[in-house]
């Protein structure tokens, strides 16, 4: 069976393996009462007793509530339930484990109900919302706040598939426990944050089923893409590690954090290429820089190919100008090195997006945050997600969709989320230094979109190593810290 780690599941996916599971045999009671166990375990976990709320909506969601509720009663906490509605109104496991509660059921609430309870169950609405909270539900989530809230399968209000909340309301919650494999909505902003802890609970969905599914989603781990990253032996030299070449632009600081960082990252040689006025400080930037003067299309073709260039990065710090743009064309149309395009590179192209997505390829990885993506892709609508997935298709290179949530999406459907970017990489440079670590794994001979999530990846667990006074310099001296487990002989 292949690997499920890191795997993600959308809404569809998990309703498909939900059918899947039943079919084999396993009864859709068994997997009820296994998710509501999960569920009062998870309560549990926080208070060993006192009161808890638990607050049951119309569909499953709410069937796992009535079972957690009744776990938890028998446990000897003192629980009140509530149902949205009547309980003859709801449907098969749902209505089989209301029939089973022996308690009373609230129909409605106030703010004391929700100040008494030490623990409140969010059983309202799981993988079938649709649409924003209504006002009742509302007060719910204002009444809750401060308060610790178990959330079942994800916080009501959040959107399983994109992490977005539907209106602008949902459950702030203290831990959040979903079943069988992890959603996409749990991984994506603003979904990530509201979920608190995350819990996976295995209840009882055989693992085979999920081969069955047409799984896209992944969350970026190093299971990913480690094996790639080259190992040092005594057999190997410089050139093994690839040359990297950094356009570097006339802001020369982005240029140099790129271009330390690509050397960071392990390229065996890195050369800049720069004006004549900005020579000097490139050269005092590292002795191990190698800088030339900027060079016109036709004799830098020439050079790529007698200095072994093995990746390029363009926009660092790269200028606006229209010799920029057919630069840049050029190199797009003739050049056969995997090239990152960033920052620069893509807002020189702002008054002609389209002018920029017919030069792209499947070896071009382009590196825009959110403001940038929305000018070279206007027309594209939906979650950050489905914008990302879209603009690979469109552009049919590899997007690096920056963010807290980092998105990696390849043209042939492979979506990539990052999880483990600190907050505090939020600063000027780092985008640069993003770019040069990308750059640096290309050069190493990392295939494009796994360089892509190797670099995104290991770029923020830098700024986990550099910790939160850091700014964009302080990154290079944790990259080698951060790739040197990786470097190890297998
Ligand atoms: N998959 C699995 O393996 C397992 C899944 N399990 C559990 O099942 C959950 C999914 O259950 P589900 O499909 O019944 O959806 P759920 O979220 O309960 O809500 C649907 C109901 O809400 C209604 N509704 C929607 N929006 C609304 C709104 N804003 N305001 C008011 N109403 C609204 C909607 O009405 P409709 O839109 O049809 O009018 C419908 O009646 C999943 O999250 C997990 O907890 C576990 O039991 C174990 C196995
Ligand atoms: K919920």
């Amino acid at each position: 069976m292949p690997r499920l780690n890191h795997f993600l599941l959308s809404v569809r996916d998990m309703y498909q393996a939900d059918r899947l599971a039943m079919k084999s045999g396993v009864s859709g009671i068994l997997l009820m009462h296994e998710a509501g166990q999960a569920v009062a375990r998870a309560v549990c976990d926080i208070i060993p007793e006192g009161r808890v709320l638990v607050l049951c909506g119309p569909g499953n969601n709410g069937g796992d509530g009535f079972v957690a509720a009744a776990a938890l009663d028998e446990l000897g906490y003192e629980v009140q339930l509530y149902s949205m509605l009547p309980l003859p109104e709801l449907k098969g496991e749902a209505l089989h484990f209301a029939k089973e509660w022996r308690g009373t059921v609230a129909r409605e609430l106030d703010a004391e109900n929700f100040a008494q309870a030490d623990v409140i169950v969010d059983a309202l609405f799981g993988a079938g919302l649709a649409r924003p909270l209504d006002r009742n539900c509302c007060d719910f989530v204002g009444w809750s706040r401060k308060k610790r809230v178990v959330s079942v399968d994800v916080p009501s209000g959040v959107s399983g598939d994109t992490g977005e909340v539907f209106g602008d309301v949902a459950f702030q919650a203290t831990k959040t426990v979903t079943f069988f494999m992890k959603k996409t909505g749990h991984c994506l902003y603003p979904g990530a944050d509201l979920c608190g802890d995350l819990v996976v609970a295995d209840i009882g969905i055989p693992k085979e089923i999920a081969v069955k599914l047409s799984l896209l989603f992944k969350e970026n781990h190093p299971d990913l893409w480690s094996e790639q990253i080259p190992r040092f032996s005594y057999d190997r030299h410089k050139y093994h590690f690839g040359h990297s070449l950094v356009w570097g632009g006339e802001m020369s600081g982005a240029g140099r954090l790129a271009a330390m960082s690509a050397l960071r990252a392990g390229s065996g040689l890195v050369t800049v290429l720069c004006s004549e006025s900005d020579k000097q400080i490139y050269e005092l930037t590292s002795p191990s820089l190698i800088v030339n003067e900027h060079k016109d299309p036709a004799a830098l073709k020439a050079f790529l190919i007698k200095r072994k260039i093995s990746a390029f990065v363009i926009g660092p710090g790269g200028g606006q100008t229209n010799a920029f743009k057919s630069f840049i064309s050029v190199i797009l149309k003739d050049c056969s090195v995997p090239v990152v395009l960033d920052a620069g590179a893509i807002s020189v192209f702002d008054e002609d997006p389209e002018e920029l997505l017919s030069l792209l390829n499947d070896q071009v990885i382009i590196t825009p945050h959110e403001g940038e993506f929305r000018k070279l892709f206007p027309d594209l609508q939906g979650s950050r997600l489905e914008r990302a997935l879209e603009a690979a298709k469109k552009a049919a290179c590899i997007v690096v969709l920056k963010g807290a949530d980092t998105i990696v999406a390849s043209p042939n459907g492979q979506v990539v989320i990052s999880t483990n970017a600190p907050y505090w990489l939020a600063r000027g440079g780092t985008g640069d230094v993003l770019a040069g670590i990308i750059t640096g794994l290309l050069a190493q001979g990392v295939s494009v979109f796994d360089a892509a999530c190797a670099g995104v990846w290991l770029h923020s667990d830098t700024g986990q190593r550099a910790g939160s006074a850091m700014i964009a310099e302080d990154l290079l001296s944790y990259i080698d810290e951060a790739i040197a487990p990786f470097r190890e002989s297998v």
